[in-house]
């Protein structure tokens, strides 16, 4: 039989340390070519950090370990801009403010290719209309364009040299709610026309039943439990991704509101002692919780970290 193919990205065993303890610790995942993958977790979890990685965007002090590989080779600098693209939080942070937006995304695509000037402001004329951005929003100044509008030039841009993955960090948190979904939905639909995989750090556990193949739950700098998004979302065994489900905003509720379902803060890096780090905030926590970490196990289609999954009989 045919060995499967490799996975477009390979992160094992990501840890990441500083001088507190380590934030990341032991993180593992593939993600294959055209394929949506989602962390998820509370604040802290860890998710941005490992996103950030995986382009070497490590911050200072940060010591990392483990392996990160795309296309089956190590990331350099090299696949920046070109095999690898970085959507951020805030579009004004990848713009600058003192180009027109098109002349940014011809200059990103002089970057990597043999383009004469016109050549690649037609192409990049062209990305911006993809995303629905026509000639005037194309030739202005970011300052003078919605936030909606300026983030779908970034994500122009990050698609714009058809990159194998994006790497997207919250990329529609800036926005109003009804331009999430339609940025998010945009996102999605140009990673699917171009082939590109997405690695989508998220917040909105709605967005990402919505838009992912598979999540990966982060709680304490590590994955507790991943599967295809539908199952994790839809009847998840781990508590912690239960509880985090029951916290989301119900309708009526002001947006973003967090109900109190998870009492209690998630540990800080280096605090967490011998056992499973979500014990203390766990109704289902036994003995063996509070002892003994546990690591990542199949259960029922997904792999979950815990010793006493739900619905697992004891
Ligand atoms: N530069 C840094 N120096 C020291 N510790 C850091 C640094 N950056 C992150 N950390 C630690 O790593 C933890 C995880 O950070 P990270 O930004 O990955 O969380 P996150 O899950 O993305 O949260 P959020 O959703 O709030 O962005 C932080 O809570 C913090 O303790």
């Amino acid at each position: 039989m045919p060995d499967s193919p490799a996975p477009l990205l390979r992160v094992d065993g990501l840890r990441i340390g500083f001088a507190d303890g380590e934030a990341v610790r032991g993180v593992s995942f593939d993600l294959s070519a055209g394929e949506v993958l989602a962390l998820v977790g509370e604040s802290g979890a860890g998710k941005s950090l490992t996103a950030r990685t995986l382009l070497g965007m490590v911050p200072r002090g940060a010591v990392v370990h483990g392996r990160v590989r795309l296309e089956g080779g190590p990331v350099t600098s090299a696949h920046l801009g070109r095999r690898l693209a970085w959507i951020p939080q805030d579009a004004m942070s990848a713009l600058s403010p003192v180009h027109r937006v098109e002349d940014q995304l011809a200059f990103a695509v002089r970057a990597v290719a043999r383009a004469g000037r016109r050549e690649a402001l037609t192409v990049a004329r062209r990305a911006l209309a993809e995303v629905g951005l026509g000639p005037e929003p194309a030739g202005a100044f970011p300052h003078t364009l919605s936030g909606g509008m300026r983030q779908r030039a970034v994500i122009a841009m990050a698609l714009v040299n058809e990159p194998a993955l994006v790497v997207a960090d919250e990329p529609t948190t800036a926005l109003d709610p009804e331009r999430q979904e339609h940025v998010l939905t945009m996102l999605r639909e140009r990673c699917a026309a171009t082939g590109a995989a997405l690695l989508l750090v998220s917040h909105d556990l709605a967005a990402v039943r919505r838009h992912a193949d598979r999540v990966a739950v982060m709680y304490a700098g590590r994955i507790i439990e991943r599967g295809p998004a539908e199952l994790v979302l839809g009847r998840p065994v781990a508590p912690y991704t239960r509880g985090l489900l029951a916290s989301l905003p119900k309708a009526g509720l002001p947006h973003r509101s967090r109900l109190p379902v998870l009492a209690d803060a998630p540990p800080a890096p280096g605090s967490a002692g011998g056992g499973c780090p979500f014990a203390p905030r766990c109704r289902c926590a036994a003995d063996l919780c509070r002892q003994q970490e546990p690591t990542l196990r199949a259960v029922d289609g997904r792999a979950v970290a815990c010793h006493h999954p739900l619905g697992e009989a004891v």
